[in-house]
């Protein structure tokens, strides 16, 4: 490749958050029409060094170019005018402001006239935004707090793309999307190769980086390992270089056999709650009970419903004793856990400790009377957090600190540390490394093996058949179909049942 096709390029980046070295001297490059995939495991600076990109934060050194001139942005507007825009992993707008103000935050200026907004025009912008990105059924004027997750991500993106970027970078945004949604950002991501832009992808699912990418730049802790063109692509060697080992395949559950015990630990009585319509399902002790289906067909409702979250408008949710769960201190009174797909909002206190966190749901435990034991508290920490190898400078680091994916094993490692008996477990992988998905799924094993049940929310359908004793798929709200284990379940039959 000739200097020509050069787009981007970065030298020797070096970035240090205390004693933590996130990159050492990594160097890339992008291509014009080029999509890049950025691969590597949880914490080998992958949000790091793309935000650096986009002038979210600085490097300590290193140097970077822009169709071979020096790029030195001095904040992300400066970026942003330079064509580079970034779609975030986690939540980057604002509730309380309409989809409009979210899309112009900090630009509300090309719609003032003589220091007065003219809200109109800039909804009118905005709902073009939206349509250019065929996100058309979302309203510019709506509050933003009034969307779903998928849809407030689908923002991020229409926020994006109104600055006609050059590049396009997007950070662990398709684990967060619909199916629709996903595929609107597939659909952008061909539309601007094809207009010779170029897009920098950051995922942990090799299937679709291997489909989406062009190109795969691998990172492992903080160091540049390797970059393969796509005639390249081979997920094995993919994962050997991520990990620095081989790293197997299939890392779901082996055997064919459904549970048998019918203990009911975990009810729905005709549950009908927001989209959820007349939902009656039973879990058993020591079952893995999967839900399936599309984004919006009301399983991440189901989740929190079943922990006491959001109330059910008709029904019940019920513990095996028979007693009504209608909050999550009841839920966890039955010791039931819940991860919500809504990472950074739902299942974790960002601006606290991982001790804080590790430690919240348990205070019972680790206290004696009145009295917190702080070497108690660590000791429980140390071993959590060390079971599902949490990466991190100390137990008192803010878990807004971490990256994306030990945020997640914080979150499990609160659930696991609480000795919950029943898991309601959202997109549990969502973000997380190939190495440490299957260790997960291994535990997900252990625990149904010591007669703990679990269920399973996910729109991985591999991940629903790999896992689960039985598998309920939902359909616009209602239960479509029920299967075991034993019904040599494929994606193909599921899927039918879920459009
Ligand atoms: N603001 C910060 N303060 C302290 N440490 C940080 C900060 N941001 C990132 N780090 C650390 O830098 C390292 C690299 O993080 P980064 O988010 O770039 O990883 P990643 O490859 O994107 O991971 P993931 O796949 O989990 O999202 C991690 O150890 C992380 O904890």
């Amino acid at each position: 490749m000739g200097e020509q096709g050069l787009l981007l390029k970065t030298e020797e980046m070096y970035k240090s958050f205390g004693i933590t070295k996130a990159l050492k001297g990594v160097g890339i490059e992008l291509r014009r029409g080029q999509i890049l995939g950025l691969i590597g495991e949880n914490g080998s600076g992958k949000s790091t060094l793309t935000s650096i990109v986009a002038a979210i934060q600085p490097a300590d050194s290193g140097k970077m170019y822009l169709e071979g001139q020096p790029y030195e942005p001095s904040d992300t507007m400066e970026a942003n005018e330079k064509g580079i825009c970034m779609i975030l992993q986690e939540k980057g707008t604002f509730d309380a402001l309409t989809v409009a103000k979210n899309i112009f935050v900090g630009k509300e200026n090309l719609f003032c006239k003589k220091g007065i907004l003219d809200n109109r025009a800039m909804n009118r912008a905005a709902q073009e935004a939206l349509d250019a990105v065929g996100a058309d059924y979302i309203r510019a004027s709506m509050p933003l707090g009034a969307l779903n997750f998928e849809d407030r991500k689908l923002v991020e993106v229409a926020r994006a793309m109104y600055m006609k970027p050059k590049i396009l970078i997007v950070d662990e945004t398709t684990t967060a999307l619909s199916r629709n949604g996903r595929d609107i950002l597939y659909e952008i991501m061909k539309k601007m190769k094809k207009e010779g832009k170029s897009v920098i992808f950051i995922s942990h699912d090799i299937d679709e980086l291997m489909e989406i990418c062009d190109t795969l730049t691998i990172l492992r802790d903080g160091v540049y390992i390797d970059t393969l063109e796509k005639e390249k692509f081979d997920a094995g060697m993919i994962r050997k270089l991520m990990v620095g080992r081989e790293v197997a395949e299939n890392y779901y559950r082996s055997d064919c056999e459904s549970s048998k015990n019918k203990e009911v630990v975990l009810s729905m009585d005709h549950v009908s709650a927001r989209e959820l319509k007349d939902i009656t399902f039973e879990l058993h002790k020591g079952e893995i009970l999967g839900f399936g289906g599309l984004a919006d067909c009301g399983m991440h409702i189901l989740g929190s419903v079943a922990f006491g979250n959001i109330e059910p408008d008709l029904g019940r949710v019920l513990a095996g004793d028979g007693s009504i769960i209608a909050s999550p201190r009841d839920a966890m009174g039955r010791k039931i856990a819940y991860i919500s797909k809504n990472r950074d909002q739902e299942s974790l206190m960002v601006a606290s400790s991982i001790r804080d966190n590790i430690c919240c749901a348990s205070y019972n435990k680790l206290s004696q009377g009145p009295f917190l034991w702080p070497k108690a508290q660590d000791a429980f920490v140390d071993r959590w957090a060390g079971e599902l190898e949490i990466k991190m400078q100390g137990l008192y680091q803010y878990v807004m600190e971490l990256s994306g994916g030990n945020k997640q094993k914080v979150a499990l490692a609160k659930w696991l540390g609480f000795g919950a008996d029943i898991f309601i477990l959202d997109c549990p992988t969502r973000g997380i490394d190939i190495g440490v998905k299957s260790n997960i799924y291994a535990l997900m094993e252990e625990l149904r093996s010591q007669g703990k049940s679990i269920i399973l929310i996910s729109e991985e359908l591999p991940e629903v058949i790999g896992m689960s004793d039985r598998t309920i798929i939902l359909k616009d709200g209602r239960i479509s179909g029920e299967f075991k284990r034993e019904d040599g379940l494929t994606e193909t039959l599921l899927i039918d049942y879920m459009v």
